[in-house]
């Protein structure tokens, strides 16, 4: 779903990062984001991209949020934002004073990267890394990440995928994060208060899973047992106040929720 207008997406947090960190000049911000987003939607037609809730700067509405702040201002933690498009959550904290040499992003499309970077300007000062990499592949360059990761980004990702997939994108995940307690995955994502297989949008052959906050702890539980640790899921969801994804009014019937997860190793 692509939005002509901006309306009230580009809040003062967004605007604020992009006039003070990307020092964008302030009659310019509106336009250049139109333009940026427009080059992205080219590159794949995500609804996050069509809406603009890249601007959200998800991140920062985690409870969590200053906890991982902090955490990462001390330089010995490492944070990677799976499935990162324009990287702006990874932006938010390099500008709130997390070290960006600390900062990884990763994206099955690398256009996005350079897209960030123009809609960001930070080329030349971001000491952050961007792979590539798609995380069903595990001969990706993601894998040079892998045991090496305190904290895991990972907004409106694993609901792009059926729940077989999204198991193995969790085992992915075990995999790069520190065998340590307290490792965390934290996100956002779309749900559906009657959890199960929905049909893809595109291609109705295909199915990705949408979780309740009763099932997504399930499937942590699984993937605890699958590879021998030990989880805890902080989960919480909110009836889903956003737009349609796919311009039906019959798209939300009620039951579409919006889910924010905090996953942290225990054991
Ligand atoms: C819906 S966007 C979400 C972007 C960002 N996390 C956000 O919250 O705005 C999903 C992102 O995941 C990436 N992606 C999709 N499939 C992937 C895969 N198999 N491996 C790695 N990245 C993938 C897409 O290219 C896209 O940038």
């Amino acid at each position: 779903m692509y939005n002509k207008n901006i309306g009230s997406k580009l809040g003062e947090p967004a605007r604020r990062l992009l006039e003070t960190y990307s020092k964008v000049p302030s009659d310019e911000v509106e336009k250049h984001v139109y333009t940026i987003r427009d080059e992205a939607w080219k590159v794949w037609p995500y609804p996050c991209i069509g809406q603009f809730r890249f601007l959200d700067l998800s991140i920062s509405h985690s409870p969590h949020y200053p906890a991982i702040l902090e955490r990462l201002k001390t330089g010995d933690e490492n944070f990677l934002d799976l499935g990162c498009c324009f990287g702006q959550d990874l932006r938010k904290l390099a500008a709130d004073g997390a070290p960006s040499e600390h900062l990884y992003g990763s994206d099955l499309r690398p256009e996005f990267f350079e897209l960030g970077y123009k809609l960001f300007r930070d080329k030349a000062t971001l000491k952050s890394r961007f792979l590539v990499g798609d995380v069903f592949d595990a001969s990706s360059p993601l894998s040079e990440l892998d045991g090496k990761i305190d904290i895991i980004y990972a907004a409106s990702f694993l609901h792009l995928f059926g729940y077989e997939d999204q198991i193995k994108v969790c085992k992915r995940i075990v995999k790069l994060l520190k065998e340590k307690k307290d490792s965390v995955v934290l996100g956002r994502q779309i749900g559906s208060s009657n959890a199960g297989e929905q049909p893809l949008r595109n291609d109705p052959t295909k199915t990705r899973w949408r979780h309740n906050e009763e099932s997504f702890k399930k499937m942590w539980g699984e993937v605890g047992e699958m590879t021998g640790s030990k989880w805890r899921a902080e989960v919480s969801s909110e009836p889903w106040a956003g737009e349609s994804e796919n311009g039906q009014s019959s798209w939300n019937n009620g039951s579409i929720i919006r889910l924010r997860f905090a996953v942290f190793r225990e054991g």
